[in-house]
């Protein structure tokens, strides 16, 4: 495991927006898998500056996000669908029929979530995989629980995970209680993994994940059995190491 501890969360955005650049003029038709959450955002922005600055396309990338809110059509301000549209894929040369996000508007849990799994293996899988940390150590939306969940499935989140994505939305009430998720399996299926993280509140998780024992319990701890992870962390993140 390779981890970069940076000064604050530009230089963490820059860095790890660096590991997806290089993976793209490495190889242009890329599969990328992405994220959503805070953390990623100043990495997206970084994306889009290098990209109108002609330093990388992703005219022949392809796209794999991680989850999707049950119930959330891709038009909802609060939907991944939008926060990709919004943060990324409008603002780069992507083409959308090649980006992905699990529908969550599609009812048929099962349904949906076969449907993804198999679009991704059909792309070849994930060459490079973007991950965000929960507080509660989860990576998507897979949850802490008593045995990692393999493929794309749909969860029900947890109450901290309600509470802390509410922020985003009017009221927690309105946070939707479930989720469409790529698996642990999936995940660990990507032949690279890049794992962000910012801010002094997820200091004890960065530890648990990165230094405790590998257990469902703490889904991200999984990524210490992978032979390719980068771990971009600003300083507050890296504080219990
Ligand atoms: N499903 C997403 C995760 O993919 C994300 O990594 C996590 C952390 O979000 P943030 O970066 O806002 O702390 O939150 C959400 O629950």
């Amino acid at each position: 495991m390779n981890v970069v501890v940076t000064e604050n969360y530009e230089e963490m955005s820059v860095a790890a927006a660096n590991v997806i650049a290089e993976q793209l003029k490495a190889k242009p038709d890329s599969v990328l898998g992405l994220a959503t959450g805070t953390t990623p955002i100043g990495l997206y922005a970084e994306l889009v500056r290098a990209c109108d600055a002609g330093e990388i396309s992703f005219a022949n990338a392809q796209s794999f996000n991680l989850d999707e809110y049950r119930g959330l059509p891709g038009t909802h301000d609060q939907s991944y669908r939008y926060f990709m549209q919004d943060n990324l894929f409008d603002h780069v040369d992507i083409d959308v029929e090649k980006t992905h996000v699990p529908d969550g508007s599609m009812e048929d849990a099962q349904a949906a979530c076969d449907a993804y799994e198999q679009a991704i293996t059909q792309a070849g899988g994930v060459d490079l995989q973007l991950l965000g940390l929960g507080h509660n150590g989860h990576i998507g939306f897979n949850e802490p629980c008593d045995s990692f969940p393999v493929t794309t499935h749909c969860v029900e989140l947890t109450e901290s995970t309600i509470q802390a994505n509410s922020r985003l939305f009017d009221s927690a009430d309105e946070v939707p209680r479930e989720a469409y998720t790529m698996g642990i399996g999936t995940i660990m299926k990507a032949r690279k993994i890049l794992l962000v993280v910012n801010g002094s509140g997820k200091a004890e998780i960065v530890r648990d994940v990165l230094r405790g024992p590998v257990v469902p319990q703490v889904p991200a701890s999984i990524l210490q059995l992978h032979p390719d992870v980068t771990v971009v962390l600003d300083k507050e993140a890296a504080a219990a190491l």
